[in-house]
């Protein structure tokens, strides 16, 4: 074969230089997957950041944005759509965000996570509520696999009026974000959407 010794004493071949951009072309790309987040007080952002993180990890090429900042969802292999729940509902700008790319969304494999307080305990009944809160994505959109249902983080700042309503154990100080369980299902997302890592 016709090489030259690079730096580290390895063959590399050498290829005409008019070839290059076909090489550049052809080489196997990673994988994009967007996470598309709403969030009001971070705690979904942050998640949001664990998810692409741990993708990275698996050679994706993973973004986290807030869903107000995505102009096109072309050129994203897969998409995770995540927003936490306030009051049984999602955010207005994950519905806004589904709405506005369900056509591409529709597309391309498609994940989602919810989080919310209510995911702390997944009874049955809270299960139900937050597949309900979930419905404007899970309708118009083939969801792949189970649908990441994480506890968030509440602080009595994130609800002067209506806090002063809850309960108690609702409306206290608390981060109970399980980090292992984020990663967990993070990791399986690839598999999910049937999106190899090169
Ligand atoms: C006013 C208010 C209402 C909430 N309603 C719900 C709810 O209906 N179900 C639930 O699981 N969590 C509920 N939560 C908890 C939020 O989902 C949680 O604080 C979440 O981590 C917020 O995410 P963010 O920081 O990304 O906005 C509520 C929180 C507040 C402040």
């Amino acid at each position: 074969m016709c090489g030259i010794k690079g730096p580290d004493h390895t063959l590399r071949p050498v290829l005409p230089s008019t070839l290059i951009p076909l090489a550049v072309y052809f080489s196997p790309m990673s994988p994009r997957i967007l996470i598309a987040y709403a969030t009001k007080h971070e705690t979904t952002r942050e998640i949001a950041d664990a998810i692409a993180e741990t993708l990275k990890e698996q050679g994706i090429d993973a973004e986290a944005r807030s869903v107000g900042t995505v102009d096109s969802v072309f050129g994203y292999d897969g998409v995770v759509i995540g927003s936490p729940i306030y009051m049984g509902k999602i955010l207005k700008e994950a519905k806004q965000f589904v709405a506005r790319f369900a056509g591409a969304l529709q597309e391309r494999p498609t994940a989602a996570f919810a989080v919310g307080m209510s995911c702390k305990d997944l009874t049955d009944e809270n299960c139900r509520k937050v597949e309900k809160a979930m419905e404007p994505v899970t309708g118009p959109l083939q969801i792949r696999g189970e649908m990441g249902m994480f506890a968030g983080r509440m602080n009595p700042s994130f609800a002067p009026v209506i806090g002063l309503f809850m309960r108690y154990d609702e409306a206290k100080t608390e981060d109970a974000r399980d980090w292992d369980a984020i990663r967990t299902w993070a990791r399986e997302l690839p598999g999910r959407l049937g999106i190899a890592a090169v």
